[in-house]
């Protein structure tokens, strides 16, 4: 049996990476992170064209949301680094998060706040004016279906509310590139062809997307670009036409990932 070829613990320090693309909304050079013995991500290389709708696939654990929080300024990498359209978003995260909107993955909200309060508060803490504020969140609360729970406390909403409410907040600015963790986890159908028609939309007006998602077909009919992470590398990137490569998406995953298992173990489980 051929053993697979243990991870390399740190970055190599020659390793040639091209500058990073300032004409891209997010361009990744090098992102690398380790918790204690574990690498997460082991050194990603990146270019998210402006006005792409791009997918972020993988399987559980594949380093999505490690990478997505490193691009975003949630979570300092121990290597690399994340440009935003042309800023480098480490070493001016000021410049760099006020052109993002970003919905991250299972990060707490004020959820004793009311979901109208937690827009107007993130537009607030945005900069913006006050009417403003007040004009966007009666009009996202009603794009998201939220208008008749918008003074109930976000504690008390459901996962998916929680989801929408949490998008709305990254959309309050109207900022040049979103970067959404599972925006349609926990969706129900009907929100979910609501928030694609935003989205759509809003790339149609030169806005950029990127979303990581477990849905193969979802990204494929949605996104224009992909990108395949598994063990923290990037096993391939580009147009959904290259990566397929004449296949289904979700096919051309299974070949790049790999892992389907056998369910003989199971046997137990069968009723009869
Ligand atoms: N704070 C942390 N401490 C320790 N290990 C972590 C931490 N965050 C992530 N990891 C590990 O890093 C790896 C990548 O996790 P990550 O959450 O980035 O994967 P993912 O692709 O988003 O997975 P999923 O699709 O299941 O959400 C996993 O093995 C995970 O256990």
């Amino acid at each position: 049996m051929v053993e697979p070829t243990p991870a390399p613990q740190s970055p190599a320090v020659d390793s040639p990476s091209a500058p990073p693309d300032p004409r891209a909304a997010l361009s990744l050079r090098g992102l690398w992170k380790r918790f204690g013995e574990k690498t997460a991500v082991a050194g990603i290389d990146l270019d998210v064209p402006a006005g792409s709708f791009y997918g972020l696939v993988g399987p559980n654990g594949a380093g999505k949301t490690t990478t997505l929080s490193m691009a975003t300024g949630l979570l300092r990498p121990d290597h690399g680094t994340a440009h935003v359209h042309g800023t480098d978003l480490w070493a001016d995260p000021v410049a760099g998060k006020a052109r993002l909107g970003v919905l991250p993955d299972g990060v707490r909200l004020f959820d004793r706040l009311t979901g109208a309060q937690l827009i107007t508060y993130a537009g607030l803490l945005r900069g913006m004016d006050r009417d403003t504020v007040a004009e966007r969140t009666t009009d996202l609360l009603a794009a998201l279906d939220l208008t008749a729970d918008a003074d109930t406390f976000v504690v008390d909403y459901s996962a998916g509310m929680t989801k929408k409410i949490a998008l709305a907040t990254a959309l309050i600015h109207a900022p040049r590139t979103l970067v959404l963790d599972e925006p349609f986890e926990a969706v129900d159908p009907v929100s979910a062809a609501n928030i694609r028609d935003i989205l759509a939309d809003y790339v149609r007006s030169g806005g950029t997307v990127v979303v990581s998602s477990h849905v193969m077909d979802l990204v494929q009919r949605m996104c224009d670009h992909v990108a395949v992470v598994a063990g923290g590398h990037l096993l391939a990137a580009g147009t959904i036409d290259e990566v397929r490569g004449g296949a289904s998406l979700e096919d051309r995953f299974v070949e790049l990932v790999g892992g389907r298992q056998s369910t003989e173990g199971l046997a137990w489980l069968r009723s009869s």
